[in-house]
């Protein structure tokens, strides 16, 4: 699909490094890292004269393109220093840097005061950490020495060289001390790391320096806007509302009647023909005073169910189920997702009500989301969007959307109802599980975005500005 950014794994961008380096001269990959990497930093330090730069480098070739940049930036006139953390260290990488006029020692390094001494950071003596501890060879988790460097230097900004040192790179998890980047220069791809949280929360912004790989498809990706507009329904000129396809609403109840009005809400965001809410009459009464075009019982193509339910969460969704259509099935009614096994259903849960799913605490599932996201996909047979931050889309087949809109003002309460109702528009209208959940989860993100552009927010406000995040998709060329 057009811009989708996919992550590999640790071996699949060593299978591809190994067939590019058959054929292109020894030391060329690392040539187009460094290079890359340099120009990152000069970009991040708006310029390379008289910036003041500190390597931490460890024992492999993550240290050595942190080396081989050094000597680019020394080059046009940066002080480098670069604090060896290993006896060993990449030896072209060190003889470069030398031969550029950088330091190089294993102890501690110097540093040199800014001439006005004018820094704000709280180690006035470097502008920037370039992080060479360890990139994709690295175990999780920092060796004592490295992890007191990282302290001494901390307050300094940080460019990582391919990942934040210390992550998991094939998980996104973080178990131990680990970096913690405001930019990360990755090479070839990204790594699962550089989307799934909480990894990706320390790598920053996540910039890719192409070095000419040829990679196989990956099973963890992220949609960009051309493939969601790619993905999204539009109307058929000969369309009537049927066709298009018509998302019922059960959710509500006389204890949460907001949460049938937010479902609605999202489901009304003009991607499909029609909505049709069932349940509370209260909760339809107040439906109807802000959508009248909202029509009662009758059939469907998509159910969404179980959002504010809370003692009708089963009923509602073995109404649902007595239809055979696809559904959304989200907060109080997750308690039976069991009851739609083998059904093609989308699970909303956060963190909380995943861990009680899947029996385990709310900080595992936080600790492990991309874990936890796929073996409730596997077990329940079902696509399981795990909300959060980064919210995660697993298939039970063990492929992942990770969905990168989105703003913290969108952490909010209703917020998840409005969400549940825009993916069960999506379904109406012909979607995939699969691709009704990533698509839906990136325009609740988006319109948040936009929404949030005025201030800070309600869930009302996201399902809003829902229609004008579609319109500037259905405006921009298909994917
Ligand atoms: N694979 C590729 O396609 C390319 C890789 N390049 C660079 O090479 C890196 C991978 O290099 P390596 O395979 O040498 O591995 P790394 O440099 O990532 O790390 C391995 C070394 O770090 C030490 N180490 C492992 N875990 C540690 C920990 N927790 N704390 C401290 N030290 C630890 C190990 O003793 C080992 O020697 C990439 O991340 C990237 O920066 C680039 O030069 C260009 C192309
Ligand atoms: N820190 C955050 N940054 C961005 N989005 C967030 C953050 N925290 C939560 N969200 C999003 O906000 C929504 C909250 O939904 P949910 O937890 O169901 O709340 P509620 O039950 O109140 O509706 C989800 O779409 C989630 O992905
Ligand atoms: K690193």
């Amino acid at each position: 699909m057009g811009g989708v950014i996919q992550a590999h794994t640790v071996e699949q961008v060593r299978a591809a490094e190994a067939e590019l380096m058959a054929r292109v001269p020894a030391g060329t990959l690392m040539q187009r890292a460094a290079y890359g990497l340099a120009y990152a930093v000069v970009d991040f330090l708006a310029g390379a004269y008289g910036r003041r730069v500190v390597l931490l480098v460890g024992s492999g070739d993550n240290g050595g393109d942190a080396l081989y940049a050094g000597a680019v930036l020394a080059r046009r006139g940066a002080y480098v220093e670069a604090w060896l953390l290993s006896d060993s260290a990449h030896k072209g990488g060190v003889a470069a840097l030398r031969g550029a006029g950088g330091r190089v020692r294993r102890t501690e390094p110097t540093g040199r005061r800014a001439p006005t001494d004018g820094s704000t950071g709280s180690n006035p003596r470097f502008d920037v950490v370039v992080d060479g501890i360890v990139g994709i060879g690295g175990r999780p988790g920092l060796r004592e020495e490295a992890a007191a460097a990282l302290d001494r230097l901390a307050g300094v900004p940080l460019v990582a060289v391919d990942t934040p040192s210390g992550v998991d790179v094939d998980t996104g998890e973080t178990p131990e001390p680990h970096a913690v980047a405001d930019v990360t220069v990755t090479f070839g791809t990204h790594k699962v790391a550089h989307l799934v949280d909480p990894a990706a929360g320390a790598a920053g912004v996540v910039q890719l320096v192409d070095i000419g790989l040829d990679l196989p498809p990956a099973d963890v990706e992220a949609l960009q806007a051309e493939d969601v507009a790619a993905l999204l329904p539009r109307p058929h000129p000969d369309a009537q509302k049927y066709t298009r396809g018509v998302v019922g609403v059960r959710a509500g109840s006389a204890t949460y009647p907001g949460a049938g009005l937010l479902s609605v809400s999202g489901a009304a965001c003009g991607l499909a023909g029609m909505v049709r809410y069932v349940g509370d009459q209260d909760v339809h009464d107040l439906v109807h005073e802000q959508h009248p075009e909202v029509v009662g019982a009758g059939r469907v193509q998509a159910w969404v169910v179980g959002s504010g339910s809370a003692d009708g969460a089963e009923g509602t969704l073995r109404e649902a189920l007595a239809d055979d259509v696809p559904l959304v099935v989200d907060a109080d009614a997750l308690a039976y997702v069991d009851l739609a096994h083998g059904r093609p259903v989308v699970l909303t849960p956060h963190a909380g009500e995943l861990a009680t799913m899947l029996g385990c605490e709310r900080v595992e599932v936080e600790d492990r989301p991309l874990h936890h996201a796929r073996t409730a996909a596997e077990r329940y047979d079902a696509v399981v969007l795990l909300k959060g931050r980064r919210s995660l889309v697993a298939a039970p087949d063990g492929r992942v959307r990770v969905n990168r809109t989105g703003t913290p003002w969108l952490a909010t309460a209703g917020a998840g109802d409005v969400l549940g109702g825009v993916i069960g528009a999506l379904l109406a209208g012909g979607l995939t599980p699969y691709d009704a959940a990533s698509a839906g989860a990136w325009l609740h993100g988006a319109a948040a975005t936009l929404a949030a552009q005025d201030g800070p927010i309600v869930a009302g406000d996201v399902a809003r500005a829902l229609p004008a995040v579609a319109g500037t998709l259905h405006t921009s060329p298909p994917g």
